[in-house]
């Protein structure tokens, strides 16, 4: 009766059923073999009491043993399910971060210590920093009632810009991180991580040159498709910057230094059409076999005198 008080898979109707049975045995039995012995009255009642008793307390001790171990298996349950739970708020709060900081940095915000607040940057020494903009999407963008007071202007940015973040997506792109895109301008860079920054092959060069010249392409499909006659003009440079995340709500993640400087007037001392570059990005793409003109020296506001090339396509193959 004892074993079958303690086994923990039976239920306690089963087990109840069981003892009852077990108990009405011996009695059954004790009665019948001391029936007709000397054995008194008071004995054979006391027994049958102590049966009873034994009885009734190992049934309630069954149903309690029971309910803990339902409310054990309950909170077990619910344990679990909080801890998914947890595990898919982390994975979608990594998610978020990832896509408003570039991998590294946001690795670095998720496990370094939470309390501390220091400004977070770092020092890239070989950047190849691109700046992308479409000069007359403001002749195209008009508040009118037909156009929903702009909305589908804005509509179609958003698909160049989106057009533009997926092509990044692709393998050999991987050197290159979107730093932001402000109105019809995109910003672009690569080599900010040891992993990106290839100092003997100079493939995140390369990969920002054929970068350049597949955004060329894709504003084309474009036009093509929208009926448009958007015009882009890219700058390109290489040099040190600093990387780091400014802001604590909406943080976000930038570059600066003099090589982003010269690259926003690469872009915005360019051509409609043109993809222009200085000389330090055009000794690495001529020697790595890519087609470029040179266009001359230019004013450059801050800079003086800059001789600029133009890359003009892809390297033979
Ligand atoms: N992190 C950045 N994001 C976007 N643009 C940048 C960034 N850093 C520099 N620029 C742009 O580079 C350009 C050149 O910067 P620079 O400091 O040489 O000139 P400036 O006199 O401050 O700018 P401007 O003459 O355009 O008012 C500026 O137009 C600036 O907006």
């Amino acid at each position: 009766m004892v074993m079958t008080a303690s086994y923990q898979i039976l239920t306690s109707i089963v087990k109840v059923i069981i003892l009852v049975f077990i108990a009405t045995t011996y009695l059954c039995v004790f009665l019948a073999t001391n029936f007709s012995s000397e054995l008194d009255r008071y004995s054979q009642s006391y027994t049958i009491v102590l049966l009873i008793g034994f009885l009734v307390a190992l049934v309630i001790h069954s149903q309690q043993t029971e309910a803990t171990y339902r409310l054990d298996f309950l909170w077990k349950l619910q344990a679990t399910e909080e801890k998914e739970d947890m595990e898919h708020l982390e994975a979608y709060n990594r998610k978020l971060l990832a896509n408003i900081l570039p991998v590294h940095v946001a690795e670095h915000f998720l496990y370094s210590d939470k309390n501390n607040d220091d400004l977070y940057h770092e020092q890239c020494e070989c950047v190849c920093v691109m700046f992308a903009s479409i000069p007359n999407f403001s002749e195209f963008y008009v508040e009118l009632e037909g156009n929903n007071e702009g909305v589908e202007c804005l509509r179609l940015l958003n698909e160049i810009i989106a057009d533009f973040d997926e092509i990044l997506s692709e393998s050999k792109f991987s050197y290159i991180e979107k730093i932001k895109s402000t109105g019809a301008t995109y910003m672009a860079a690569s080599g900010l991580t040891k992993a990106t920054c290839d100092m003997k092959g100079l493939q995140h060069v390369t990969a920002m040159a054929d970068y350049a010249l597949r955004l060329r392409e894709q504003l084309s499909y474009v036009n093509e498709h929208s009926f448009n006659n958007f015009r882009i003009r890219i700058g390109i440079n290489i040099g040190p910057v600093v990387a780091g995340v400014i802001g604590a709500r909406k943080p976000q993640y930038d570059i600066w230094g003099n090589a982003v400087n010269v690259a926003s007037r690469m872009d915005s001392t360019g051509v409609l059409d043109k993809i222009q570059v200085t000389q330090e990005v055009y000794q690495i793409l001529n020697a790595k076999g890519y087609p470029l003109t040179c266009r001359g020296s230019i004013e450059v506001k801050g800079k003086g005198n800059m001789v600029t090339y133009f890359l003009e396509g892809y390297p033979p193959q």
